[in-house]
């Protein structure tokens, strides 16, 4: 038999950022999957909304209210998953956000927030939910990169550096613990419609850009992300490690 289960069925699968957008659809996804889903979140009533989609799908969600950028709470998260013998299976470290200033301009606040939640955010994730992966015997770990941790866009030098250091942070942390059955692997998504692109999307003129540098001509939609992503999570990739795939309808590769 040579075709590798992509169920996540018994799987217990945590996602970051979970409350919308790509976070939220990854979590369904997975749900439908077959996973349980410990979704987090800073907004209750996002949270909400997921569960009550993860639970009409017939698996359990679990609700963390949290800042990923407050250590404590990240380490609260995983103390309470301890306490309740939850043992996640599968991070996805999709938080993130944006401000998309100049170079010159850029604030050391500004700095400080975007390289918080998009960067140290999911470092830390990966730290605890990896030391509990080597005790168990493995895991999968997955970060939201972007196809600007790849190539220059005008979206913002600090994002860019942050999704650069994933892409750099998923082949290191793949090489020290590859040895211990965890697969650290990362998605870069080009244009997907959600609410931190949403108004940009909207613009006519900055949409025919984006599709003039995209060979298959549409922005993606999200269940082109959440394909990779459970492909990712699966066993079907039990053997790629450090990687990290580009959802971008070729844009990364589009010359002249
Ligand atoms: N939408 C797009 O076109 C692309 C998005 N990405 C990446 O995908 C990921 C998700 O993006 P979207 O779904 O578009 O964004 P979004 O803004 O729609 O959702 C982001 C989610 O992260 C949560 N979040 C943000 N800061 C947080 C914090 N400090 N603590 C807890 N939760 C926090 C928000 O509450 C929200 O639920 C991000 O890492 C983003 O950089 C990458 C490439 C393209
Ligand atoms: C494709 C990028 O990750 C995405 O584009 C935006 O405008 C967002 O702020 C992100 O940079």
């Amino acid at each position: 038999m040579y075709l590798p289960s992509f169920s996540l069925k018994g799987k217990t699968a945590l996602v970051t950022g979970a409350g919308r957008g790509i976070g939220q659809a990854i979590a369904i996804g997975y749900a439908e999957a077959g996973a349980d889903v410990v979704i987090v979140s800073r907004t209750q009533s996002d949270l909400e909304k997921t569960a009550q989609l993860i639970e009409s799908v017939g698996t359990k969600a679990y609700l963390f209210e949290a800042d990923v950028t407050n250590k404590d709470q990240v380490k609260g998260i995983f103390e309470t998953l301890d306490l309740e013998q939850i043992n996640v299976d599968i991070l996805v470290n999709n938080a993130g956000m944006n401000i998309r200033s100049k170079a010159f301009d850029v604030s050391d606040e500004e700095w400080d927030t975007i390289m918080h939640t998009n960067l140290r955010s999911a470092f830390w994730f990966s730290q605890q939910a990896g030391q509990r992966m080597k005790e168990s015997g493995g895991g999968k770990i997955i970060t939201i990169s972007s196809v600007a941790g790849h190539v220059a866009l005008r979206t913002g030098v600090v994002y860019a550096s942050t999704k650069a250091a994933i892409i750099q942070m998923t082949k290191n942390l793949a090489l020290e613990w590859g040895q211990y059955g965890i697969n650290v692997n990362s998605i870069g998504p080009w244009y997907f419609k959600t609410p931190l692109t949403e108004k940009l999307l909207a613009d006519k003129e900055y949409l025919q850009d984006i599709l003039d540098v995209t060979p298959q001509k549409r922005v993606g939609e999200l269940p082109d992300l959440v394909g990779p992503a459970v492909f990712l999570a699966s066993e079907a990739a039990d053997y790629v490690n450090g990687q990290t795939l580009f959802v971008d309808g070729g844009m990364t590769i589009q010359g002249f």
